[in-house]
């Protein structure tokens, strides 16, 4: 057992049952009470060990396999659930449904080893702040016009151009500074197209992002999507009658960055389009935590190779 004091961790691993030896690998996070288990560490299997923890990895010493003598090895899969939480920024403009089962799921530890650091929102209405607060997540109000970049009711094209400009590189100034740094930003139903002012600055950094759209690679680009599915749908033009949702890294070309999920999702002749919409969204709430915790822990398991 390796216990981690700067993370509030703890690992155990293997040990002898009343027959042969154990090789598995658990982290229990001390803050949320939650057992994580891990990749199984390198055979043999072994029992009676002990776990220091180094600056790089989580050593396993001596030991006794069930047959074999006494051996040190390493193995990096604690590590990762034993290093500092991956930093997760979340940015929303509405109601915050899908950064509440972000919430829900670094808390329980289905998004291993992670702290959502801050949420930004473009509305100052947005119940995703209410959300915040009750998780006990700081949170920033951050708009194109109420803080001074665009003037209200501009019209020109070039104005309107730089102002998105100095906001985009004003937002990606803000995260980069020292005191909350992420290493995962998620725009989960952010409501805002960003430019390369902000995209660049993050991609030098290494900064991960990843975003929720509620339609399949390549169809209904933008705002409105499920709307203009169901339209369609109704119109008998929807493809194969199936619409759908992913999660894919952000480029400047919106909605086409890489999927890392998709899940297809089927209309019904029955359904009005609130009642897709309500489907949709409980979809939507599974995949967002599945492809979080996909780009975790690669951010995570990165850390341990370098
Ligand atoms: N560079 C990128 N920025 C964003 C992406 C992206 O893939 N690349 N995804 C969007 C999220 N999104 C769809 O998934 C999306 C949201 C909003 C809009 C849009 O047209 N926004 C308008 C304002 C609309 C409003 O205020 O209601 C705008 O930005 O002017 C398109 C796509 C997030 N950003
Ligand atoms: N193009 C982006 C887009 O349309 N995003 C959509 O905004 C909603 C946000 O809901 P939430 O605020 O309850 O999470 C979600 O349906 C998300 O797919």
């Amino acid at each position: 057992m390796a216990a981690n004091n700067t993370n509030g961790t703890i690992c155990v691993h293997g040990d002898c049952p009343s027959t042969g030896r154990l090789d598995d690998v658990w982290v229990f996070d001390v803050t949320s009470q939650t057992w994580t288990e891990l990749p199984a560490a390198p055979p043999p299997a072994r029992g009676d060990l002990r776990l220091p923890l180094s600056a790089r990895s989580c050593i396993a010493c001596t030991g006794t396999t069930a047959s074999e003598s006494k051996a040190a090895r390493s193995f990096g899969s604690a590590l990762h659930a034993m290093a500092d939480p991956c930093r997760i920024v979340v940015f929303a403009s509405g109601n915050g449904s899908n950064f509440q089962a972000l919430i829900d799921a670094v808390k329980d530890g289905r998004i291993p080893n992670s702290k959502i650091i801050r949420l930004i929102v473009n509305r100052a209405k947005a119940y995703a702040t209410t959300r915040a607060d009750n998780a006990g997540i700081p949170w920033e109000y951050f708009n194109l016009i109420s803080h001074g970049f665009q003037a209200k009711g501009e019209q020109d094209p070039v104005k309107i151009q730089e102002a998105r400009n100095k906001y985009d590189a004003a937002l990606a100034e803000k995260l980069l500074k020292g005191d909350y740094k992420p290493e995962l930003v998620i725009l989960a139903g952010w409501m805002y197209v960003f430019g390369k002012a902000f995209l660049d600055p993050l991609e030098a950094a290494g900064i991960k992002i990843i975003n929720l759209h509620p339609a399949l690679p390549g169809k209904y680009d933008g705002a409105g999507a499920i709307e203009r599915a169901y339209q369609d749908f109704k119109a008998g033009r929807l493809e194969n009658n199936r619409t759908g949702i992913m999660v894919h890294y952000v480029i400047d070309q919106v909605d086409r960055g890489e999927p890392i999920l998709v899940r297809e999702i089927e209309c019904r002749e029955d359904e009005d389009l609130h009642q897709l919409e309500e489907r949709i969204h409980k979809n939507e709430h599974e995949l967002i935590v599945e492809a979080a915790a996909l780009v975790v822990k690669q951010i995570l398991e990165q850390r341990s190779r370098q």
